[in-house]
């Protein structure tokens, strides 16, 4: 996913310089390697498929380094790096992806008492999923979407097991939730079987939006990362992005939230849910486009009015 998210930000600079010459580097990131342990104790996903990268950008071995939005946890300074581009935001639904011989009617229909099971170590589709299907569980259940023997897609298809971190094993699923756009990137959007709108499951802040990042100080860079940053995108992820840092959420922190325009209006609706997902609050508000740091604020205050802080900080233990 992230060499075709790559490769779609090397198109877009293509078309803004076409004089220019453009070299990627990949990078084997810690997160990548490691499909075992569950996300939220290596600091969120940013910890993992963030940092080593963030460091090559500061070492200067990188001019700019892609991100997906939704990988940048909202709780960490990022001294002497600068965002310069939001790509045009893609789908940020979540969608159902099943394996071949169960159909959706069988997780409707699916009784508590020996439940089918739903791929997911998101907290937050787990939350969702309890309404939408009631008598599923929600299993751990990670690793890249294709790709390997340890990916998701691959243990679906052959009903293999997950591996937990104490040793042991959950699984197999009969279901995964993932992030349509990731679908879409790795050219399997055929196996969606469901897309979820986002009020049956509002998607992760950031979901959808690959970002470039850049030195602060490298105003060549910034200047052509200008010319591929979308307007609508950028200030729909500020306004998540608030909501996110106020909140003090990382990136598998119980939160949910999208911003979207509206009317000429920027229309951000958010949510904050208890770990075993039986508790949720929600908001919604709109204000104006030139002004979404000021409604991913006005969000959270709400969210934490209602109890929210004490949600995210039974969240950390
Ligand atoms: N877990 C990693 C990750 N980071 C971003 C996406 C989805 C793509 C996006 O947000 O653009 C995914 C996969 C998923 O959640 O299914």
């Amino acid at each position: 996913m992230a060499l075709a998210q790559t490769e779609e930000v090397l198109r877009q600079l293509k078309l803004a310089r076409p004089q220019g010459t453009f070299e990627k580097v990949l990078f084997d990131t810690k997160g990548d390697r490691d499909t075992t342990s569950k996300l939220v104790q290596q600091g969120g996903k940013g910890g993992a498929f963030v940092s080593e990268i963030r460091d090559a950008v500061r070492r200067k071995e990188l001019h700019a380094a892609m991100h997906s939005l939704k990988d940048i946890p909202g709780n960490e300074e990022t001294p002497d790096l600068t965002i310069g581009a939001y790509l045009q935001r893609d789908t940020a639904h979540d969608c159902l992806v099943l394996r071949a011989d169960r159909s959706e009617a069988d997780l409707s229909s699916s009784a508590a008492t020996a439940p089918l099971t739903i791929g997911s170590t998101s907290v937050r589709r787990a939350a969702f999923l309890r309404h939408i299907y009631p008598g599923c569980e929600t299993i751990h259940f990670r690793g890249s979407v294709v790709g390997s023997e340890k990916s998701r897609l691959f243990k679906l298809d052959n009903q293999l097991p997950q591996e937990t971190e104490d040793g042991g094993t959950v699984g197999p699923a009969d279901a995964l939730v993932l992030a349509a756009s990731g679908l879409k990137r790795v050219n399997q959007d055929h196996r969606i079987e469901r897309v979820f709108s986002t009020s049956e499951m509002l998607p992760a802040v950031g979901q959808g939006v690959v970002v470039v990042e850049c030195r602060s100080d490298d105003y060549e860079t910034l200047e052509l990362l200008a010319s591929v940053d979308h307007f609508e995108t950028r200030q729909c992820a500020l306004a998540e992005r608030e909501l996110l840092w106020i909140l003090n959420g990382h990136c598998n922190s119980p939160i949910a939230g999208i911003c979207e325009m509206d009317d000429g209006e920027l229309r951000l609706r958010a949510a904050v849910m208890s770990l075993d997902g039986r508790k949720m609050i929600e908001t919604e508000v709109s204000g104006e486009v030139a002004l979404p740091r000021e409604l991913g604020r006005e969000a959270a205050f709400q969210l934490l009015g209602k109890g929210a802080g004490e949600l995210i900080e039974a969240s950390r233990l």
